[in-house]
């Protein structure tokens, strides 16, 4: 089974969980697509949800699969968000971002009773960084910024390279809110909650890909089946 097959079958086993009624999150990345696509069967086959996208990107996707859409102003709360992730920890912190969206993911997670992250099984690792850490900034006084969160970095006691995240044409890569984001190659966090709050403390910084305390389960695919982890 190929990398994609097993993304496809995490997606659907989230879909289990998936009740008539839900008011969904509707997570971003090649993951959550799969999940997208398939909820999008459903709702064809006559199921009743509504979905919060967290990205243009999964907005055109749900509307293309007929998914029902609204947002968090329509809304007061979600039930359930499923989303893919970059790496997960067994803590289940998470780096997510890797596709750009983490700003508008975090907040409809947060808004989220429960959350569902869906991967193949190489998502998890011991510990967190060797995926690079996105980092979303506002481009005006980006050295401020950039020195601001490298002090961060020393502080929590991790180092290593940060570049501005282009677009595959070359261009800097400007994020769905119109900020630009920062990839920290960090190797190893030892310690991600208290990166995270260092982060959140920089001005210039408006969000980052750590989600710490989100995640309620996550469902992995792997050569040897599917493996649904809960939090403890
Ligand atoms: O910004 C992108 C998201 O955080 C994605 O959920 C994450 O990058 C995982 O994406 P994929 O499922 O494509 O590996």
């Amino acid at each position: 089974m190929n990398m994609d097959q097993l993304k496809r079958q995490a997606a659907a086993r989230a879909l289990e969980e998936v009740r008539d009624g839900m008011q969904l999150g509707l997570g971003t990345g090649s993951t959550a697509k799969h999940f997208v696509e398939l909820l999008g069967e459903r709702v064809r086959a006559g199921l009743k949800v509504i979905g919060v996208p967290t990205s243009e990107a999964t907005r055109m996707d749900a509307e293309r699969c007929g998914v029902p859409l609204t947002t968090l102003d329509d809304i007061d709360h979600l039930d359930l968000t499923v989303d893919g992730a970059d790496e997960i920890d067994p803590a289940f912190n998470l780096i997510k971002g890797g596709g750009g969206a983490l700003l508008r993911e975090k907040i409809v997670a947060a808004a989220s009773d429960r959350m569902i992250v869906i991967a193949d099984d190489t998502k998890w690792v011991a510990t967190l960084g060797r995926f690079p850490l996105p980092v979303e900034v506002i481009p005006f006084g980006l050295g401020a910024t950039r020195r601001a969160i490298e002090k961060a970095f020393a502080d929590c006691g991790v180092s290593g390279q940060m570049a501005v995240r282009k677009a595959k044409d070359g261009h800097v890569f400007v994020t769905d809110g119109g900020h630009w984001i920062l990839d920290a190659h960090l190797g190893r966090i030892e310690d991600p909650p208290r990166l995270a709050k260092a982060l959140s403390a920089i001005p210039g910084v408006v969000e980052h890909g750590l989600f710490i305390g989100l995640a309620s389960s996550v469902v992995l695919a792997g050569g040897g089946g599917i493996r649904v982890i809960e939090r403890r």
